[in-house]
């Protein structure tokens, strides 16, 4: 009898056997219904086999097997597998959380996902179709092709007008590769005129384009405005053109409307979808599906998009790949940028790394000749060159409410010539910090080591770590003093500050808190693009690839605070996103600048960026690493451990510790408090571990994982956390 091993989102680090009479090798990767205790659950069919060790009496026989949609490839099961053993995380989840919702119920799904009006025409595989192979006794399938061959498409209505049963054939050819489908085209919509590629786009897109079949990882470094879209999409058309799809990731869901519709008219006869998580669950499932049946061409999406089945994957993008919301930060903290490495040479086709400022592992593969090279210096529009940098130092100029002399001018200047300025503070709210005056008491989150954030306008203070709300306190809780105040500047404070300074200006803060309706994004973005706003003030949301041409001026304030941070990767992040914001600027006909106000002008991180010199403060920044033990030069792993009690999490962080005893080449550090030692009302610590290999490190970590998984007389929330980014 035959047994399957099915995983299920069960945080067990195993498969779960079951029988099933009918299943066959043809079911792996196909979706199964099971018992589990009193409950019924959906999981994946990972492999058939003969043999089990659990006892007869013990083993039940599988509820069905959903046969509607097609099984997971033998390579998506490969890559799960590659991501449970890298992260130390159970099989089971790794395959659940990557399906749509829907998938993951234990109903059966309709495959009803095209849209009605697509035209549906015979492949040259289904034109050899050799007809004697089709039983005779099947004359609606021999009717269907005949009609095929003789029309030069058919839409869905026409396949139902020969009979309602020729829409499940023609699926079924579908995805056998005999029918290809169009999607509805429009006949106004004409291709569009192509730019002409500068000469540094045309070498990129050259090099690449010439080795398209083989693995390679590419850093597309390119400054801000050098048009990298364009060498994305040019590399796209050449794999469209092969009929393969394409993979592209972006770090951003506010950036999907815009690349998206880029994409559409770009390729107006593919079918083009995107998976993220602003999706409802039908939208999800069916774009994921068309991707599984290799309708979809293109499909975009943030990180959980690396998960998406593509049967014929030709070329991946990660587009921003410095980017940390590549990395998950709960459940299975995987790297999607990684995993795209990984898929990628698993299909041994390219994937390309694009980014203005390449994370310090990338650029030191590429310093490595591991990953390959590709630079544009210079921007793509004609005369549009990067922007003017300067620092104002604060020392010399006092601001006021925040806003210095030369920033206050710099704005009336572009006001006057009627362009735009965006205001860049990283931090949403009013003020960070509510202070009592008479005794220096401050508003504390009680189930976060955090500060209560001032929001005034509805007069709250939020803890931006675990959204607790509080209202205003009338007086200090500590002394009673009614003389409190706000300290320190948000977004809402600075947008007060230009309001006050500029009452003409029309002004628009861009943060979480303004962008959180559906559709905000779309309607702020219009809003610039019509020059309907006069200053933007934002946080980080409006660093990453818009592209405002109106918009001459970028003045950055309290980025200070980054300078001298514990975090060790808080250098190469405040660059990236200082690079980032700036890289608004000047981007079309009119000529940049960007003003810092800051304390410490002759830092090198801001005379890196004075001077737009990436690969200076990279090195530097790399030769501190290595000197000081961090990666790229050693891999780490973190146990990341909480309890509601301190005590027991460092005893258990304790016997973790004692288990790693006399190893070679790993090193292993004292457990420490993490970095929001209380989040949500959980004592959190963690023990890091790091090896000069990442083989010896890897080998560690799963032998380790197993002794920690049979330690059980403790209460703590624990986890690895393999190449973390956050402490
Ligand atoms: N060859 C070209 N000729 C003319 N304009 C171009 C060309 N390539 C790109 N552009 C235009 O240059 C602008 C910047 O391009 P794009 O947004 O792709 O830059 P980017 O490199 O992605 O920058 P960022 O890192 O800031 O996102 C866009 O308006 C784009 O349409
Ligand atoms: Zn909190």
């Amino acid at each position: 009898m035959p047994i399957l091993r099915v995983a299920l989102n069960i945080p067990l680090d195993t498969l779960f056997d079951y029988i099933a009479p009918n299943a066959c090798e043809a079911d792996i990767g196909l979706r199964v219904c099971v018992p589990f205790g009193k409950k019924k659950l959906t999981g994946v069919i990972l492999e058939v086999c003969s043999d089990t060790e659990v006892p007869p009496e013990k083993l039940k026989s599988v509820i069905c097997i959903f046969r509607e949609t097609p099984p997971l490839s033998a390579e998506l099961l490969a890559l799960f597998s590659f991501c449970s053993d890298y992260y130390h995380h159970p099989l089971g989840m790794v395959v659940m959380n990557s399906l749509p919702g829907k998938l993951r119920n234990n109903k059966p799904v309709s495959l009803k996902v095209h849209v009605n009006r697509d035209q549906f025409v015979l492949s040259a595989a289904g034109r050899q179709v050799d007809t004697s192979t089709i039983p005779a006794r099947n004359t609606l399938m021999h009717r269907l092709l005949a009609t095929l061959k003789s029309t030069p498409s058919l839409n869905a209505r026409d396949v139902r007008k020969i009979s309602p049963r020729a829409d499940h054939i023609l699926q079924d050819w579908v995805r056998k590769g005999w029918v290809d489908i169009i999607p509805e085209t429009d006949p106004a919509v004409a291709t569009p005129a192509l730019p002409e590629l500068t000469s540094e786009q045309s070498t990129a897109v050259g090099v690449i384009a010439a080795k398209l079949d083989r693995f390679d990882t590419w850093v597309l470094h390119g400054v801000t405005g050098s048009g990298k879209t364009e060498v994305y999409l040019r590399l796209i058309a050449q794999t469209l053109s092969k009929g393969k799809q394409a993979l592209v990731l972006i770090p951003e869901i506010s950036l999907t409307p815009q690349l998206e519709s880029v994409f559409r008219e770009r390729f107006i006869m593919t079918r083009i979808v995107s998976l993220h998580s602003g999706l409802n669950d039908s939208e999800r499932l069916s774009g994921w599906l068309q991707a599984q049946q290799g309708e979809a061409g293109v499909v975009l999406g943030t990180r959980l998009a690396v998960f998406t089945p593509l049967p014929k994957l030709g070329l991946i993008i990660v587009d921003e790949e410095q980017d940390s919301s590549f990395k998950q930060q709960d459940g299975l903290r995987y790297s999607a940028r990684d995993l795209a490495i990984f898929r990628a040479s698993q299909a041994h086709i390219p994937v390309v790394l694009g980014s203005a400022t390449p994370s310090l592992e990338s650029y030191y593969n590429v310093l490595n000749d591991r990953y390959r090279y590709l630079r544009l210096k210079n921007r793509a529009i004609k005369n549009a060159v990067l922007p003017q940098v300067k620092c104002i130092d604060l020392r010399s100029e006092k601001p006021l409410n925040g806003l210095s002399i030369p920033l206050i001018k710099a704005i009336d200047a572009c006001l006057a010539h009627r362009q735009q300025c965006l205001i860049f503070i990283n931090r949403r709210g009013y003020a960070p910090v509510l202070l009592c005056k008479s005794c220096g008491w401050t508003a504390v989150c009680q189930r976060c080591t955090s500060r209560l954030v001032v929001h005034l306008q509805d007069k709250k203070l939020s803890c931006h770590h675990c959204g607790y709300l509080e209202s205003f306190p009338h007086a200090c809780p500590q002394c009673g003093d009614q003389d409190m105040m706000p300290f320190g500047r948000g977004t809402q404070r600075v947008e007060e500050a230009l309001a006050i300074r500029f009452p003409s200006a029309r002004i628009l803060r861009i943060d979480r808190d303004s962008t959180r309706r559906k559709n905000a994004w779309q309607a702020i973005l219009r809003s610039v693009h019509q020059h309907e706003v006069d200053i933007l003030v934002g946080t980080q949301l409006l660093a990453k690839g818009h592209d405002f041409p109106n918009l001459s001026l970028v003045g950055i304030l309290g980025s200070d605070i980054s300078l001298y941070s514990t975090d060790f990767r808080a250098g190469e992040r405040l660059f990236t996103q200082l690079m980032q914001v700036a890289g608004r600027a000047g981007r079309a006909k009119i000529s940049g600048s960007v003003l810092i106000q800051t304390e410490f002008p002759n830092h090198p991180l801001y005379q890196a960026l004075q001077r737009h010199d990436y690969d200076v403060l990279a090195k530097t920044i790399l030769a501190e690493r290595k000197m000081a033990g961090f990666p790229p030069y050693v891999y780490q792993a973190l146990l990341r451990a909480e309890a509601h009690s301190l005590k027991k999490v460092l005893d258990f962080l304790d016997t973790a510790h004692k288990l790693t005893q006399s190893l070679t080449g790993i090193e292993v550090f004292d457990p420490v408090p993490a970095h929001m030692a209380r989040l949500k009302g959980m004592e959190r610590a963690h023990l890091l571990v790091q090896s000069g290999s990442r083989k010896k490190l890897q080998i560690f970590l799963a032998q380790w994982y197993k002794q920690l998984s049979a330690l059980t007389a403790h209460k703590v929330r624990w986890s690895l956390d393999v190449d973390p980014i956050e402490f």
